[in-house]
C-alpha cells in the first residue's frame, strides 16, 4: 500500500492515540531522561510493505511539541520530507511489525525492568509463575508460567534486530534488553497498553518476588 493512499483521518486516529499513550505513560514517570518510544502501524499490512507512526528522537517524551511523532515505512525511512529523526530504535519497531503483523509497539526504560533483566541475564528469560496478570497476555493456564526473553542491549542497534528475531516468543508479546527496556506489542493500542501495564506490573512482582525469597533464606 503507498503511504499516501492511506487516508488522512487514519493517520490522524493514530497520531492522536500516540499523544494520549504518551500522555498517560509520561503521567507515571515511564519516560525517564528522554527513553522510551512508542509505535503505531496505519494502512495495511504485507510482512514486506507497511507504515507506522513513531515517536522522535531524542524528544522529552514527558511534553508535548509540535515535532513529536513522524511516519516511517517498513525500512525505518521517513514517509515524508522532514527535519525529524525517527526513534534511534526504529528498526526494532520495524522487525516486531514484520514478524507479528501487530499494531502498536511500546517501549520503556523502568528501574524495575531494568534490575530483573540482569537479575536473570545468564538465565536468558526472566520467569513469571502463576501472576495472575498472566492473563492479560490471553494465556489462561491454571497456575500459568511464562518466560519473558531477555536480549544485549547492543549499541548498534541494527545488531540487536537479529537477537529479537531468534529470541521472539510468539506466546508472549514483550520482549526485553538487557539493562535497557521491555518492548511490548498488541494488535491495537488498547492491547499494547493493556501488555506494557502488565508486564511493568510483573516486573516489580518479580523484583519483589526475589527479594522475599533471598530474604526468607538468610534467617
Ligand atoms: C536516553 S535513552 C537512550 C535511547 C533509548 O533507549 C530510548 O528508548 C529513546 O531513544 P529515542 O531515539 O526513541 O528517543
Ligand atoms: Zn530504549
Amino acid at each position: 500500500m503507498d503511504f499516501l493512499s492511506i487516508p488522512t483521518e487514519d493517520k490522524q486516529r493514530a497520531l492522536t492515540e500516540l499523544r494520549e499513550i504518551k500522555d498517560l505513560f509520561a503521567a507515571r514517570n515511564w519516560f525517564p531522561g528522554t527513553s522510551g518510544n512508542l509505535s503505531i502501524r496505519v494502512g495495511d499490512y504485507e510482512p514486506d510493505s507497511f507504515h507506522f507512526a513513531i515517536t522522535a528522537s531524542g524528544k522529552d517524551k514527558s511534553v508535548h511539541t509540535p515535532e513529536d511523532f513522524l511516519f516511517v515505512d517498513q525500512d525505518g525511512k521517513p514517509c515524508e520530507t522532514t527535519r525529524l529523526k525517527p526513534s534511534a530504535e526504529t528498526l526494532i519497531h520495524c522487525e516486531l511489525y514484520r514478524l507479528t503483523g501487530c499494531g502498536a509497539i511500546f517501549h520503556t526504560h523502568t528501574v524495575f525492568n531494568n534490575v530483573v533483566s540482569e537479575w536473570f541475564w545468564e538465565r536468558g528469560s526472566i520467569p513469571v509463575e502463576g501472576v495472575e496478570l498472566i492473563k492479560a497476555f490471553n494465556i489462561w493456564d491454571e497456575e500459568a508460567h511464562i518466560d519473558i526473553p531477555v536480549i544485549p542491549n547492543y549499541a548498534d542497534i541494527p545488531k540487536i534486530v537479529p537477537e529479537v528475531t531468534k529470541r521472539f516468543d510468539p506466546r508472549v508479546p514483550g520482549i526485553m534488553l538487557r539493562k535497557h527496556g521491555i518492548y511490548a506489542w498488541g494488535a491495537n493500542a488498547f492491547e499494547a497498553k493493556r501488555h506494557l501495564e502488565a508486564f511493568e506490573f510483573l516486573f516489580e512482582y518479580v523484583y519483589r518476588w526475589e527479594l522475599l525469597k533471598q530474604s526468607k533464606a538468610s534467617i
